[in-house]
């Protein structure tokens, strides 16, 4: 079950670092709610009358207030300028080098004239705000931590994974709630299990998958290419059933973003991520170097992200971006993020065509099946799951 926190007598005030017993708990309560889902109790950003740092206040619950050593530190974040790459200009040596360079030095870049039209953007990005302020009783439908279920609600958590002070075990939550559910570029049948509240939502998603798909092709042809691959080898590596995961961020203000975190670090476990973020609310932020860098958002734009598989497919060439959402103190923020991964039975691992005796292979082949088991796995850790196939 997912930590409830009905008990109000949890409520924390914080100042800082330091924590003590709220004097006005009946205001935090609002706070609490939000903030804390069970099966039957989902979390109800539509309660708050308005977002401001006063109503959400400077409380938030013991269970998502990080461990020191897993604070963001916001004050060590540079702002390097992340890559903004135009996809409007025709196939060229330039866009595929401007791709590929990007993916080996970042592993993550924006994207403008991307083809999708700005207002499906738009309007995907608002069914999914609408969708996650639901009534309670609609939402909490959807709420379930079990992990064999394909849609759902759910809130992401970590365990402390040291002995010290004797915490281990002890879970932390991440600031945000997400919706995920599956896509598909062509065969619609997905949509069946997907919610009828937000009446739009399936619809908007249907069209959605249909313009990622084309983009997503277009991507890994690039992405090919910049290997010095036939434009279609990537496609045809992940196979003809892909796995293609969707899930909606949603992160409320909260008011202290030192303490928290939206989404804890990680690089996504599939090939491909392509993200509709919120315009003009900064969160996501990426290692470059060994230090974070926040990609503040560039309005019209999406970013593409790639993950583990991409890395290992290109013998480390390409990198999966390591990378963490941290929280905003005044505005929500939400994000779909379109995960495309390879088929169960995909043969994975570096490409032969990239191998030779001054690139080695630095990960074994698996089936992509065995990935995902390795992934369950590692449930609630720091998830280092490349490092369980490397060589
Ligand atoms: O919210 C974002 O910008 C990133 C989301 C993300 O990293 C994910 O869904 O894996
Ligand atoms: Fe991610």
């Amino acid at each position: 079950m997912i930590r409830s926190c009905t008990s109000y007598n949890n409520l924390v005030t914080l100042r800082g670092n330091s924590t003590r017993q709220s004097p006005n708990a009946k205001n935090k309560v609002l706070v609490c709610r939000n903030m804390s889902m069970t099966s039957r109790d989902s979390f109800n950003w539509a309660n708050s009358e308005t977002e401001t740092a006063s109503k959400f206040s400077i409380s938030v619950t013991p269970n998502f207030i990080l461990p020191v050593e897993r604070r963001p530190n916001l004050k060590q974040v540079s702002k390097t300028g992340i890559p903004v790459i135009d996809m409007g200009k025709p196939e060229s040596a330039t866009l595929v080098d401007e791709i590929a360079r990007a993916s080996e030095e970042y592993g993550l870049f924006r994207i403008t004239n991307h083809g999708i039209p700005q207002q499906l953007c738009d309007s995907m990005l608002s069914a999914l705000v609408d969708l996650f302020h639901l009534p309670p009783q609609t939402k909490s439908l959807l709420v379930s931590d079990d992990q064999t279920k394909d849609v759902r609600i759910s809130n992401h958590y970590r365990k402390v994974e040291d002995d010290k002070d004797n915490q281990k075990g002890k879970r932390f939550s991440m600031w945000s709630e997400v919706f995920k559910h599956p896509w598909h570029p062509t065969d619609d049948t997905f949509a069946l299990l997907l919610p009828s509240d937000p009446p739009q939502y399936r619809n908007i998603v249907l069209q959605y998958s249909k313009e990622m798909g084309v983009l997503m092709s277009r991507l890994l042809n690039l992405m090919s290419q910049g290997l010095g691959l036939e434009g279609d080898y990537l496609k045809k590596v992940l196979g003809d059933k892909p796995l293609c995961r969707a899930q909606g961020n949603f992160y409320p203000p909260c008011s202290n973003p030192e303490l928290t975190l939206g989404l804890g670090v990680h690089t996504d476990r599939d090939a491909l991520t392509v993200i509709v973020p919120t315009p003009n609310v900064a969160g996501l932020q990426i290692i470059k170097d060994d230090k974070w860098v926040a990609v503040d958002p560039v309005p019209n734009t999406l970013i593409v992200n790639l993950g583990d598989q991409l890395q290992i497919l290109s013998n480390g060439k390409y990198k999966s971006v390591v990378h963490r959402v941290v929280t905003n103190e005044f505005h929500h923020r939400a994000s779909l993020a379109m995960f495309y991964g390879p088929d169960k039975d995909a043969l994975i691992g570096p490409i032969e065509n990239l191998i030779d005796q001054q690139h080695p292979p630095i990960y074994k082949h698996y089936y992509f099946r065995e990935f995902l088991e390795e992934y369950r796995r590692q449930e609630g850790k720091n998830r280092k799951i490349k490092e369980a196939f490397q060589i």
